[in-house]
C-alpha cells in the first residue's frame, strides 16, 4: 500500500511551555483550524481534547503526552503535547526523545518562564530545532520585545523575529509577516479561521524595514552565495528566504519568533505554516542511532528514515485507553511494520504481537493496517512492552538509544484495605510502573509495606489518585517520605574471617577489605585485587553479593548507600569448608564494620528551587527559605517580579505551595527540580535517624 504522505511531508513537533502560557489552547487550535476537531474546547470546561484524563482537568494541567494527527498544507503533523509542570519533566523529555522539531509558546506578558527555562535546555540536550510563539499578545502588559530579549537573557538563544505584533492587548489586531511584508489580520466573527492580508499600517512601516533587514541579516550570514548577492544589493527572493531560515532552523543557528494569541484565535494559522515551512521532517533528522542488541562491547548501528530498512521503533508512552485497553504510543524509526506481526523486543529479548494499530486524531481514532518510518501510532495490545524499549525486526535487530530517568526522591507507603485490593494493588501498579519509568515500586523489606517512588509531592498524589479512581484500590498511604542515602566519609579497613565448625562441613572465609567513599555521583565500584589466588575466581561472586546485600540499608537509619568503592585487597580460604555462601556472610559482616569505621553519615536530595514573586513578598520569601534550610543563590528582577534562586533541601519543601501562596496572595509561583545530595547536619541526622532507626 503506497504511504499516503511522503515522509519529507511529516512533521512531528512537540509544544513546549511553562504551565499556563496556553499549550493546550494552542494545541486545540491548531485542530481546529486543521479541520479535525469541530468545536473550541476551552480548558476551564474541562473540554480539551488534548486534556484525557479525569485527574488532568480537575486539576486543568496536562500531565500526559497524547499524539495526535492532523493535515496541513498536505502535510501530516503528529503534535505530541508535552507536560508543563515540573514534577513531569520527565514526560517532557520523553516526548522530546520522538519529536523532530518543537514549537516553544511563550506568555506574552510573563516572557521565558522558568520552566520554559528546563524544557529548552532540554531540548538543547536533544538538539530539537524549534521555533517560538510569543502567545497571549492580547493579554494586559504583554510585550513581544521583551520576549524577544528574554530568550537571550534567560536561555542564551538567538531569536529573530519572522513577524512583529500589530496593536497589543485589547488592541492586538494580527501580525506582520516579515518574510512576505503583508500584515495579516484576523476576522473576529469567524472565530479566526478567516483573516486577510493588508498593507503594513504606516505607523509600523519603519519597524518593520527594521526587522525584516534583521531577518535577511541573520540568514545571508549563513550562506556564502546569497551573502555575495546581499552584499551587491540583491535581497533574498521570498523562497530563498524560507529556504534560508529553515536551515538556520534546522542547524540551531536561530530561533525564528512568531506572535498571536490563540484565545483570541490570532496568528494559529502562519504558526502552522512556520511548522511546515521549517520545522524539521524525519528525513532532515537522519538516521536514528543505535547499538546491536546484547553487544559487548557495544556495536554500534543505525538506521535510516526509509521504508525499505529494517523495522524499528520506540516505545514512549504508556496509557490506558477506556476503550482498547493498554495502549503504547510508538515513534516509528525505520522501516514498515504491519498489524498482527510479531516483532522483538531488542531490549527485553521477548516477542511481541502487534495487535491493533490505532493513529489518534482529536476526536477519533483511526485502525491501520501498516506504519511507516515518520509515523506516531498507539499500538494495542503489547504486553512485555515498557516505556523506552525498543520494537524491531527479528531477523534484523537493533536497540534503538535508551532513555535516562532521574532519581525519584520522595516516596510514600501504601498498605491496601484488603485481600481483594492487595490484587488490585498489585496489577495497577505494575502497569504504572510500565508507562512511567520515573515511578518506582518497591517492598521494605523490614515492614512489607509497599513504597512508592516518584519526583515529587504532586507526582505521588496523582498517582494514588489514579490507583483509587481508576483501579477501585482501596488504601491507606502514608506521609510522602524524603528518599534519604546514606556514605561513607572515610577510608576503612578491615579484615574479617567466618569460620564455623558445627560437626559436618563448616564454613571459612576470610576477607580483607578497603571501603572508601566515592565522588558524589560516582556510585558504587567493586574491584577486586587479588594476585596469586588467595581468594579463588569462584568466591569473588560471593564477595560482591556481600556487599550487595548490605548496600540496601546503611547504618545511620537503614537508607541504601550510595557513593562508595570497595577493594578486595586479600583473604584466605580453605580446601574444604570455604564456598561461595561463606565469602558472603564474611563480607557481610565485613560491611557493617567498614560501614561504622568509615563514619557513615546520612545524605538528602536537595532541590533547585525558583521562586518568582512580586517585589513586596520578596522580604517574606527569603526569609521563609532561610527557615527551610534554604541557601539562597542570587535575585534577579523579571518584568516587575523577582525571581529567588535556592537550593532547598526536599524535606523542607512539602506543603511548600501552600505556604507561598497564602504569603503571597497567591501571587507567587515556584518550580523546584532535584539537584544533588547533600550530607544531613548532624541535628535533622539525629531526627531522622530516631524517627526511622
Ligand atoms: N488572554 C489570553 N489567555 C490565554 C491565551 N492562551 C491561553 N490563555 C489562557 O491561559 C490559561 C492557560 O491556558 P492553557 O492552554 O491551559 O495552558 P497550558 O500551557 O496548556 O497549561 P498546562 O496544561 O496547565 O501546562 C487558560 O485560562 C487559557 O484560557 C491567549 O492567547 N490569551
Amino acid at each position: 500500500m503506497p504511504r499516503e504522505h511522503d515522509i519529507k511531508d511529516y512533521r512531528n513537533f512537540g509544544i513546549m511551555a511553562h504551565i499556563d502560557a496556553g499549550k493546550t489552547t494552542t494545541t486545540e487550535r491548531i485542530l481546529f483550524y486543521t479541520g479535525k476537531s469541530h468545536k473550541i474546547g476551552e480548558v476551564h470546561d474541562g473540554a480539551a481534547t488534548m486534556d484525557w484524563m479525569t485527574q488532568e482537568q480537575e486539576r486543568g494541567i496536562t500531565i500526559t503526552s497524547a499524539a495526535t494527527t492532523c493535515f496541513w498544507r498536505g502535510h501530516r503533523l503528529n503534535i505530541i503535547d508535552t507536560p508543563g509542570h515540573v514534577d513531569f519533566t520527565i514526560e517532557v523529555e520523553r516526548s522530546l526523545r520522538v519529536l523532530d522539531g518543537a514549537v516553544c509558546v511563550l506568555d506574552g506578558n510573563q516572557g521565558v518562564e522558568p520552566q520554559t527555562e528546563t524544557v529548552w535546555r532540554q531540548a538543547d540536550k536533544y538538539d530539537v530545532p524549534r521555533v517560538v510563539f510569543v502567545n497571549k499578545m492580547d493579554k494586559i502588559g504583554a510585550d513581544f520585545f521583551k520576549c524577544v530579549a528574554d530568550i537571550v537573557k534567560r536561555v542564551a538563544g538567538k531569536p529573530v523575529c519572522l513577524q512583529l505584533p500589530i496593536g497589543a492587548e485589547s488592541d492586538f489586531k494580527g501580525v506582520i509577516d516579515l518574510v512576505r511584508m503583508k500584515a495579516i489580520v484576523w476576522l473576529e466573527e469567524s472565530l479566526g479561521a478567516k483573516f486577510v492580508e493588508e498593507a503594513i499600517p504606516a505607523d509600523l512601516e519603519e519597524l518593520s524595514k527594521e526587522y525584516r533587514t534583521k531577518l535577511v541579516e541573520a540568514c545571508v550570514e549563513l550562506d556564502d552565495d546569497a551573502m555575495a548577492a546581499y552584499l551587491e544589493g540583491q535581497e533574498p527572493s521570498e523562497e530563498e528566504l524560507v529556504r534560508l531560515i529553515r536551515k538556520a532552523v534546522q542547524d540551531r543557528a536561530f530561533h525564528p519568533v512568531l506572535c498571536g494569541s490563540a484565545f483570541k484565535n490570532k496568528g494559529v494559522q502562519p504558526l502552522l505554516d512556520a511548522v511546515v515551512d521549517y520545522l524539521p521532517s524525519p528525513l532532515d533528522r537522519g538516521a536514528v542511532k543505535g547499538l546491536v542488541p546484547e553487544s559487548d562491547p557495544e556495536e554500534p548501528l543505525t538506521r535510516e528514515p526509509d521504508d525499505k530498512a529494517p523495522f524499528s521503533l520506540l516505545a514512549f508512552k504508556i496509557m490506558d485507553d477506556p476503550f482498547v485497553g493498554t495502549i503504547t504510543f510508538c515513534r516509528i524509526y525505520s522501516g514498515t511494520v504491519l498489524a498482527g506481526s510479531t516483532v522483538l523486543n531488542s531490549t527485553s529479548g521477548k516477542k511481541e504481537r502487534i495487535g491493533r494499530m490505532l493513529l489518534m486524531h482529536a476526536n477519533n481514532r483511526e485502525d491501520i493496517k501498516e506504519a511507516s518510518a515518520g509515523d506516531i501510532v498507539a499500538i494495542a495490545g503489547l504486553k512485555e512492552t515498557r516505556t523506552g524499549d525498543t520494537l524491531c525486526d527479528p531477523l534484523k535487530p537493533a536497540l534503538l538509544e535508551k532513555m535516562e530517568f532521574p532519581e525519584p526522591v520522595i516516596e510514600i507507603a501504601i498498605e491496601p484495605k484488603s485481600k481483594a485490593d492487595q490484587e488490585k494493588l498489585g496489577i495497577a501498579l505494575s502497569k504504572l510502573a510500565a508507562e512511567d519509568p520515573s515511578f518506582r515500586v518497591s517492598t521494605d523489606s523490614e515492614s512489607g509495606q509497599t513504597i512508592l517512588k516518584g519526583m515529587g509531592e504532586l507526582h505521588l498524589d496523582i498517582k494514588v489518585d489514579i490507583l483509587r479512581r481508576t483501579y477501585k484500590v482501596d488504601a491507606n498511604v502514608g506521609a510522602p517520605q524524603v528518599a534519604y542515602r546514606e556514605t561513607i566519609t572515610r577510608k576503612a579497613e578491615i579484615d574479617y574471617t567466618h569460620k564455623k565448625q558445627t560437626g559436618g562441613t563448616g564454613q571459612f572465609a576470610r576477607v580483607k577489605l578497603v571501603v572508601e567513599p566515592n565522588e558524589a555521583g560516582g556510585g558504587y565500584q567493586f574491584e577486586s585485587k587479588i594476585v596469586g589466588g588467595s581468594v579463588p575466581k569462584e568466591y569473588i561472586p560471593g564477595v560482591e553479593k556481600g556487599i550487595n546485600s548490605v548496600m540496601g540499608a546503611g547504618v545511620v537509619a537503614g537508607f541504601p548507600i550510595v557513593d562508595f568503592k570497595v577493594q578486595l585487597i586479600d583473604g584466605a580460604f580453605h580446601e574444604v569448608d570455604s564456598s561461595v555462601l561463606a565469602f558472603e556472610i564474611a563480607t557481610r559482616a565485613a560491611m557493617r564494620e567498614a560501614l561504622q569505621k568509615g563514619a557513615s553519615v546520612l545524605l538528602e536530595p536537595v532541590m533547585k528551587v525558583e521562586v518568582v514573586t512580586p517585589e513586596e513578598y520578596t522580604g517574606s520569601v527569603i526569609g521563609d527559605l532561610n527557615s527551610r534550610r534554604g541557601q539562597i543563590q542570587g535575585q534577579d528582577m523579571r518584568g516587575n517580579a523577582v525571581v529567588i534562586n535556592a537550593f532547598v533541601p526536599l524535606a523542607n519543601m512539602f506543603g511548600y505551595v501552600n505556604t507561598l501562596r497564602s504569603m503571597s496572595q497567591g501571587r507567587a509561583n515556584y518550580t523546584m527540580l532535584f539537584d544533588h545530595y547533600e550530607q544531613v547536619p548532624s541535628n535533622v541526622a539525629a531526627e531522622v535517624q530516631a524517627k526511622f532507626a
